[in-house]
């Protein structure tokens, strides 16, 4: 940790297993610096073990397997300044491991199913994104990591994500609802019955009406607008770039959705794309698509998943200097 913090500033990142929550959380830490940053995964609240979780055939997704009151009672503290013992779950053995000593920092981010299940957490919480994959999409990332990386068959991860979906459902989905941003990752619509699942439609909806938090926009806030910035400044191959900006209802609330459907050929040139997007709270002209192109080897940087998680952690910036501005000024006061 850089300093002693004055004001604890908490994240929450939500979304199911495999959704891409690593590759945001490394996108945030580039952003802010790892020592700025203390990332407590949520899994470390699972109350029942792996064995026990299998004796009673309760998930991991469900409320039951998880201490809520603990990780209330927890993130409160760290988030007014105190050090927390907590606990650890460890994946490698699926037990409990004795808990780890955790101090605050400047920022603090929960990551994890369920930061946004619990009223009293979600709270607490300065900011939030729900990252919401859809299943055809899901399906294809699980296929590529866990074949790959963990030795699993076709399968066998057709068959976790199955056995998890009646619980992510019931559980982790519904979170979305109170979410700042939700980043949604759906096929695309360019391409007839596509099946590669190579090419992304993404949307950031972002809630209106949030204290502090401004939606970015494309061209002229409010309107509707249907983009295809392909020609002469945006080089595109099959299937081409689409991109839509405008206002919706989310869940009964007024949001406000930007989208991508496609993929950018040279990254180099989204920076075309950033000088009609406003409020996109950079520092400087330029400043996302150097961004994007800082860590081009990360997932999704190519299209419009890159483009909205760094857009996101911008805005969390922007809320993180909004909020310690703030406090400043009212310490200054007193
Ligand atoms: N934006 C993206 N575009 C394409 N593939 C992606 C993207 N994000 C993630 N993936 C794929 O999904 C896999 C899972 O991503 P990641 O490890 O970031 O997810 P996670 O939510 O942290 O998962 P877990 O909680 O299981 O560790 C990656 O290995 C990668 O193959
Ligand atoms: O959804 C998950 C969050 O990452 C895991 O499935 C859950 O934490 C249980 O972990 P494990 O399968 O290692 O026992």
């Amino acid at each position: 940790m850089t300093s002693k913090p004055d004001r604890v500033v908490l994240i929450g990142v939500a979304g199911d297993s495999g959704c891409g929550k690593s590759t945001f959380l490394r996108r945030l830490t580039d952003l802010f610096g790892e020592d700025f940053v203390t990332v407590i995964c949520l899994d470390d609240y699972h109350s029942l073990d792996r064995k026990q979780r299998k004796e009673t055939g309760i998930t991991a997704l469900d409320p039951r397997a998880n201490n809520f009151d603990l990780m209330y009672e927890q993130i409160k503290a760290l988030k007014s300044g105190e050090i927390i013992n907590k606990p650890i779950y460890n994946h490698e053995t699926g037990m409990i491991d004795p808990p780890e000593r955790v101090e605050p920092n400047h920022i603090v981010v929960i990551e994890g199913l369920h930061p946004l299940y619990d009223e009293r957490v979600r709270n607490l919480l300065d900011f939030s994104v729900y990252l919401d994959i859809s299943d055809e999409v899901k399906i294809a990332w699980k296929i590529q990591r866990d074949m790959s990386e963990r030795g699993h068959t076709y399968e066998d991860v057709l068959a976790a994500i199955n056995s998890r979906r009646p619980d992510f459902k019931a559980y982790i989905d519904p979170q979305k609802e109170f979410a700042d941003v939700v980043i949604q990752v759906l096929p695309t619509q360019l391409i007839k019955d596509d099946k590669e699942r190579k090419v992304l439609r993404v949307q950031m909806i972002q809630r209106d009406g949030v204290e502090g938090f401004e939606p970015a926009y494309l061209f002229d806030e409010g309107s509707t607008i249907d983009w295809i910035p392909c020609g002469r400044k945006l080089t595109c191959s099959y299937p081409g770039i689409k991109m839509h900006y405008g206002p919706d209802a989310y869940y009964g609330h007024s949001v406000s959705v930007l989208e991508v459907d496609g993929q950018f050929d040279k990254l180099e040139e989204v920076v075309y794309i950033e000088q009609h997007l406003s409020k996109t709270s950079v520092k400087y002209s330029g400043e996302l698509t150097e961004l994007l192109l800082h860590h081009r080897e990360y997932p999704g940087s190519s299209n419009g998943t890159g483009l909205f998680q760094v857009l996101t952690g911008l805005k969390m910036r922007a809320t993180y200097e909004r909020l310690t501005t703030k406090e400043a000024k009212i310490a200054a006061r007193v």
